[in-house]
């Protein structure tokens, strides 16, 4: 089983990425992408993504903002599988002028 990291761990991992926030339960990011179509584009990027690790995120679509909080359900906390989907989600974000 892949194992949870430390505070520590988890602020180094956050200050590796953009904008990302959150602790040892759980990291989230918003990301406002140019219009809704756009947003239900970065969402099905995502999906493809997290299908691909076998990772999901949790997705809230609010109009052009979506909301991902992501944690590993099976170790109860945040993993280096978190911040290797975090970095997912920026690059489809970018990809999509989701900022
Ligand atoms: C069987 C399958 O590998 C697991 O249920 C996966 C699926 N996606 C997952 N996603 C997340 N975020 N955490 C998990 O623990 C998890 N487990």
């Amino acid at each position: 089983m892949v194992a949870l990291l430390s505070e520590d761990d988890v602020t180094a991992g956050l200050a590796d990425l953009n904008g990302w926030t959150g602790d040892t339960a759980e990291i989230r990011r918003s990301y406002a992408a140019p219009d809704f179509p756009t947003a239900i584009r970065l969402v099905d990027a995502v999906a493809v993504a997290a299908e691909e690790m076998d990772h999901h995120p949790d997705m809230d679509i609010r109009w052009r903002t979506v909301h991902f909080t992501i944690s590993t359900h099976s170790a109860g906390g945040v993993t280096e599988l978190d911040l290797a989907l975090a970095r997912k989600i920026d690059e489809a974000a970018a990809g999509l002028g989701a900022a």
